[in-house]
C-alpha cells in the first residue's frame, strides 16, 4: 500500500527530574493530546521532554498502525527521499523536542562525531549512539540558561570580585588567567586566542576538580555573600552584568542543587534569557546547562549527554573538561538570525492577519532546521514549497487542518505529524489571534540539505 506522506505520530516523553510536574509540563499535555492507551498525565510526576522522531531511546509511532516510524521509513525510503536516505542513512537525520524545564538540566555538553564514536564504543550504556549532537533551542515560553563561555573579561572581573571563587581555583590558576588573558581578552590574532582558550581549559579544568571539603566551605562564603550583598554582589556584576541577578541566581540554584560545583561554574558562562520565539544554537562540544522554561529543541539525532553538575546522573567530568571548544563569546553571538522563510505562499487571509513563517536554518549543518508558522486568524492558509526530505509538524497553540494532498487532518495545541519528503504540506488556521497576537502556531521541524 502506497504510504501517503502524511502521518500522525504518537510520541514519548520521559521523565527525567528536573521536568515540570504534572499538567505544568508543556512535553506531557502535548503527549496526552494524542490518543495512546499507556499515557495519562499524573499530577506529581515530573515530565521533561517530548520526544518526535526515530532515536531508538523513545521511537515515535504511527498513531493509526502502531507500527514505528523507523520502520517506516526503513520500509519505504521514498519517505525520506533519496538524497537525505543516502547521506544519513535510512532514518530521520534529527531529533525533534518539546523541553519543559521545572529545574536545571546538567551542566552538559555533547561530543562531536568522532568523540561520540570513541565513547560509544568504550560504554555504550552511557554513550547510547555514536552521533554528534549540535542542537538548536527556541523558545516557547520566556527561557533561561547558562550557555558557552562569557567573555574573558567578565570572568577576570568575577575571580576579582568573588574571593570564595578565587580561593576554590587558588591564586596561582587564578593569577596565571588573569596574566594570559589581560589586554588580550578581544584580541582575533589566532596565538593569542589559543592562548586565552588553554588558559581558560586550565582555569576551568582546577574548578571542576575541586575537592568536596573546599567546595562546601566556599559555597557557604559564596551563599553568605550572594544573601547579604545584594546589588554589590560580584563588583556589582562587573562590565556587563547585574549583581543583584547574579546573587538571585546563586540561591535559587543552590535551593535545587545544593552545594553544587555548578554554583560557581556560572561565572564561567554565559547567563543567556530568550524571549518567546527567540533561538540559540550550540555546536558539539559547547558547554551549557538549561534553566527554565518551555521549549522546541532541534538536534542532529543522537542522546549522548557528557555531564559535570546539576544532576544526579552519571557524571564524566574529565571527558567534558578535555572535549570542551573553550570558545568564548558575548550573548548576543549565541542568539540566531530569524530570517522570514521564503518557502511558503500565504492565501489573502493570511497576509491580512500579518501571519508570519520564521525560519531557523544553522548554516554549519544539513541534519535539520525548524520553520515556526503562525496563522493569525480563521481561514489563513499557508501552502509549504516541496522540499527533497522528511519533516516533522508539532502545534504549539490553537487549531486548524493539516493536508497533504487529498488527505487531511485536524491539528491542534499538541498533534505531531510526520510529512514525507516532496509532499505539499499545507495548513489552514481555524483560530484568531488571541491577545498574545497569534491563532495557530506550529513548528516544523526538516531536513533539506
Ligand atoms: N540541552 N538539552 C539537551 O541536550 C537535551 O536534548 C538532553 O536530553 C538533556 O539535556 C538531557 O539532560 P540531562 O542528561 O537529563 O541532564
Ligand atoms: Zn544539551
Amino acid at each position: 500500500m502506497v504510504q501517503v506522506p502524511l502521518i500522525r505520530l504518537q510520541c514519548g516523553c520521559n521523565s527525567y527530574d528536573w521536568g515540570k510536574v504534572g499538567k505544568s509540563s508543556a512535553a506531557a499535555r502535548f503527549a496526552a493530546a494524542t490518543p495512546s492507551d499507556g499515557f495519562s498525565i499524573q499530577e506529581e510526576k515530573p515530565y521533561a521532554e517530548l520526544w518526535m522522531g526515530t532515536h531508538p531511546s523513545l521511537p515515535s509511532k504511527d498513531l493509526e498502525t502502531q507500527r514505528s516510524l523507523l520502520e517506516l521509513v526503513q520500509d519505504n525510503q521514498q519517505l525520506l527521499g533519496p538524497t537525505v536516505a543516502q547521506k544519513f542513512g535510512d532514518k530521520l537525520p534529527f531529533l525533534f523536542k518539546v523541553l519543559s524545564i521545572g529545574k536545571a538540566l546538567s551542566i552538559q555538553a555533547h561530543p562531536n562525531k568522532k568523540l561520540a564514536e570513541q565513547l560509544h564504543a568504550k560504554d555504550p550504556k552511557n554513550y547510547p549512539d555514536d552521533n554528534h549532537k549540535p542542537e538548536m533551542t527556541i523558545a516557547v515560553t520566556p527561557f533561561d540558561g547558562l550557555c558557552g563561555f562569557r567573555p574573558l573579561a567578565e570572568i577576570s572581573h568575577f575571580l576579582q570580585h568573588i574571593p570564595s571563587l578565587r580561593k576554590l581555583i587558588g591564586e596561582e590558576e587564578a593569577k596565571n588567567f588573569e596574566s594570559t588573558v589581560k589586554g588580550k581578552e578581544t584580541s582575533e590574532d589566532d596565538s593569542d586566542v589559543q592562548a586565552n582558550k588553554k588558559a581558560l581549559q586550565s582555569v576551568f579544568t582546577k574548578l571542576m576538580n575541586t575537592d568536596k571539603a573546599a567546595l562546601e566551605s566556599a559555597t557557604d562564603e559564596l551563599l553568605k555573600a550572594a544573601s547579604s550583598e545584594g546589588a554589590s554582589f560580584a563588583g556589582e556584576g562587573g562590565p556587563s552584568n547585574d549583581g543583584q541577578e547574579l546573587a538571585d541566581l546563586v540561591v535559587r540554584l543552590n535551593d535545587q542543587f545544593p552545594k553544587d560545583i555548578g554554583l560557581f561554574v556560572q561565572f564561567f558562562l554565559n547567563y543567556v534569557k530568550l524571549e518567546v520565539g527567540e533561538a540559540m544554537f550550540l555546536r558539539a562540544d559547547d558547554i551549557h546547562a538549561y534553566l527554565s522554561g518551555d521549549i522546541i529543541e532541534c538536534m542532529a539525532s543522537s542522546d549522548n549527554v557528557v555531564r559535570a553538575g546539576f544532576t544526579p546522573k552519571f557524571k564524566d567530568v574529565d571527558t567534558l573538561t578535555s572535549m570542551l571548544t573553550y570558545s568564548y563569546a558575548p550573548i548576543d553571538k549565541q542568539k540566531m538570525e530569524r530570517p522570514d522563510y521564503s518557502g511558503v505562499k500565504f492565501n489573502a487571509t493570511a497576509y491580512s492577519s500579518n501571519s508570519s513563517v520564521i525560519e531557523y536554518n544553522p548554516q554549519e549543518i544539513d541534519e535539520f532546521a525548524v520553520v515556526r508558522a503562525a496563522l493569525n486568524k480563521s481561514g489563513a492558509k499557508a501552502t509549504f514549497n516541496d522540499i527533497d526530505g522528511p519533516s516533522i509538524v508539532l502545534a504549539t497553540k490553537g487549531k486548524g487542518t493539516i493536508s497533504v494532498g487529498n488527505k487531511s487532518e485536524k491539528i491542534e495545541e499538541g498533534s505531531v505529524f510526520f510529512v514525507g519528503s516532496t509532499a505539499t504540506l499545507v495548513i489552514e488556521s481555524e483560530t484568531d489571534a488571541d491577545d498574545g497576537g497569534e491563532g495557530l502556531v506550529v513548528f516544523k521541524a526538516y531536513c533539506d540539505p
